[in-house]
C-alpha cells in the first residue's frame, strides 16, 4: 500500500434509495481513494447526507475522486470537501488550565493574593520546595529554533509550532507532563544557550526538538553541562532509543545477534549520528554511515564508525539499514537485499515505504510513523522527573530501549504508541536506573 497523506472529508448527498451509497464508494475506490470512516449525518425521506473520510496519495488523486463522484449524477451531490487535519488545528492543540477551582472569595485568596505570598516565602527560604509547591517539577520546555522541522527543513520556529504543540499533547497524554513550546528566534549556539539558561528555572526539564545539525550537537552538550535539570534532544536520543528497541526486536524475531550484525545509517544528522553512537555503545562492531556532507562523515569517523562512499555501497554491505535524511524515496527497491532490516524513519515521508521494502525482499521494514520517538520521550522525562534526576544518562536511555523492546509483541518491531503500558514501563525503567545512579 502506498502513502496516503491527503486525508479529506467529503460530504455527499444521495437520494434516499438503496444502492446509492454503494455507487459512491465504488466510484471513490475506482478513482484510487481509500475510504476511512463513513458517518451518516441526516436521513430524510428524499435525501441522505453522509461524511465520508477519504485517504488519497496526492491532490491529483483527490481531484479524480471528487470528479468520479460528481459524474455519478442522478441526484448524487458533493456538499463540501474539507481538510479535517487543518480543521482540527483551529485554535491550536493545547491550552493551559487551572488545577484549582476558583468559585469563592476564599478560593481566590488561597489561589492568588494574599495567600500565595506565604508560598513564595517558603520557596524563597528553601528553593527546592518549588518542586512541591509549583508545577515546575512537572513541566518540560519544548524548545525549537525551527531549523529541522520533521524532514521539512528550515521552515522556521513559527511554522514548526504545530509539531511542538503535538509533542506537548503527547507529553500530557502519555506521561501527565505539561509541555510548554518555546520558539527561538536564533540558532546561534551562544545565544540559544544564553536564552535557555535565562529561562530554565520555570521548568523541570528541557526537550530540544527539531534543531538541525550540526549546531544541535554543541547546543545540547553545553546545556547538559551548564544546567542543573535534565536536557535531551529528542531527534538525537529519543530517536536512537526507539531505533535500538526496534532493531533489538527484529534481531530477537530473526534469532540473530545485533552485536554481530553490520549496521548502516543513511543520513548522519541529529538523528543519524545519535543512532550510530547508541548502536556502537551497545556493542555493534561494524557501524557504517553515509551522508552527502563530508563533515558529517568525519563526525562518524571520530566516534569510531565507518564512513562509506555511497548509499548503494551501504545497502550492499549492511544487514540492518536505518535512514534519517528527510528525503522521500531515497532508497530504491532494487537496492534492497533479501533478508535486510530496513527502517526508513524520515517524516512525514520515508526513504522507502515499508510495503515496497518488504516486496523487494526485506525481512522487516518500518517507517517513522511507527518507529517514532513518541515511544521514548514521554516516559523518559516521566522517569527522570519522578526520580528528581539532574541529567539523562546513557544507561537510562538503554534501559528505556530495553523497556520498549520488552513491551513489543513477538514478530513486531515496536509496541503501539497508544498502549499505556509502554510509557509506564519506560518511565519505570528510567526512574529505576536514575535511582541506582544516586546510590
Ligand atoms: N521517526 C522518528 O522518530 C524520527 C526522529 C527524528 C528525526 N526523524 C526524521 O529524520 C529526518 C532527519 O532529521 P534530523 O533531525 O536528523 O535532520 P538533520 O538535518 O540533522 O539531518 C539530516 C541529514 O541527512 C543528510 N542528507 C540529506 N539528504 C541526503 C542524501 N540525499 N544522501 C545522504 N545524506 C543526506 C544531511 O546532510 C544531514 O546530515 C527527518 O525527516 C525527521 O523527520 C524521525
Ligand atoms: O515528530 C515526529 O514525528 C518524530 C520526530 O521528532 C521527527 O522530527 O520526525
Ligand atoms: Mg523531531
Amino acid at each position: 500500500m502506498s502513502i496516503r497523506n491527503v486525508v479529506r472529508t467529503i460530504i455527499v448527498e444521495t437520494p434516499s434509495k438503496p444502492g446509492n451509497l454503494g455507487k459512491v464508494t465504488t466510484a471513490i475506490g475506482k478513482a484510487g481513494g481509500d475510504i476511512g470512516d463513513i458517518t451518516t449525518i441526516k436521513i430524510g425521506p428524499l435525501s441522505t447526507v453522509r461524511d465520508i473520510t477519504v485517504h488519497c496519495e496526492n491532490d491529483d488523486q483527490l481531484h479524480q475522486v471528487v470528479l468520479a463522484i460528481k459524474e455519478l449524477g442522478n441526484g448524487i451531490r458533493i456538499l463540501s470537501v474539507s481538510d479535517d487535519v487543518l480543521r482540527a488545528h483551529e485554535g491550536g492543540k493545547i491550552h493551559m488550565t487551572s488545577r484549582m477551582d476558583i468559585r469563592s472569595l476564599a478560593d481566590l485568596r488561597r489561589v492568588y493574593t494574599p495567600g500565595v505570598a506565604n508560598v513564595c516565602r517558603v520557596i524563597q527560604e528553601e528553593p527546592e520546595k518549588a518542586r512541591y509547591y509549583t508545577s515546575i517539577g512537572n513541566t518540560v520546555a519544548i524548545i525549537t529554533d525551527g531549523t529541522a522541522i520533521l524532514g521539512l527543513g528550515n521552515i522556521g520556529p513559527m511554522a514548526g509550532m504545530p509539531v511542538m504543540e503535538g509533542k506537548a499533547a503527547l507529553f500530557d497524554r502519555f506521561a501527565g507532563i505539561s509541555g510548554i513550546p518555546i520558539l527561538l528566534g536564533t540558532s546561534d549556539p551562544d545565544e540559544v544557550v544564553r536564552t535557555v539558561k535565562n529561562i530554565y528555572q520555570g521548568f523541570g526539564g528541557i526537550l530540544l526538538e527539531d534543531i538541525g545539525s550540526p549546531h544541535c550537537f554543541e547546543i545540547e552538550e553545553r546545556l547538559k553541562q551548564e544546567l542543573p535539570i535534565p536536557v535531551m534532544h529528542d531527534d538525537q536520543h529519543g530517536t536512537a532509543v526507539v531505533t535500538l528497541a526496534a532493531v533489538i526486536s527484529a534481531c530477537r524475531s530473526a534469532g540473530v545477534s545485533l552485536k554481530d550484525a553490520v549496521v548502516g545509517q543513511i543520513g548522519l544528522g541529529a538523528a543519524g549520528l545519535a543512532i550510530c553512537r547508541m548502536f556502537m555503545a551497545y556493542g555493534v562492531e561494524e557501524m557504517c554511515g553515509v551522508d552527502r556532507q563530508p563533515d558529517a562523515l568525519n563526525r562518524l569517523a571520530d566516534y569510531g564508525g565507518t564512513p562509506v562512499d555511497s548509499i548503494e555501497e551501504l545497502m550492499e554491505r549492511c544487514d540492518i539499514v536505518i535512514a534519517t535524511t528527510g528525503v522521500p524515496g531515497l532508497i530504491k527497491p532494487e537496492m534492497v537485499r533479501s533478508g535486510q532490516v530496513i527502517l526508513a524513519l524520515s517524516n512525514p515521508k520515508p526513504e522507502i515505504e515499508p510495503e515496497e521494502a518488504l516486496k523487494a525482499g526485506a525481512a522487516f521494514a518500518a517507517d517513522g510513523r511507527s518507529v517514532n520517538n513518541v515511544l521514548g520521550f514521554p516516559g523518559i522525562f516521566r522517569g527522570v522527573l519522578n526520580a528528581g534526576a539532574k541529567e539523562i544518562t546513557h544507561p537510562m536511555l538503554v534501559a528505556a530501549a530495553l523497556a520498549i523492546a520488552n513491551c513489543t509483541n513477538p514478530g513486531e518491531l515496536v509496541p503501539h504508541p497508544l498502549d499505556p503500558k509502554v510509557h509506564e514501563e519506560v518511565a519505570l525503567a528510567v526512574e529505576r536506573e536514575a535511582s541506582q545512579g544516586k546510590e
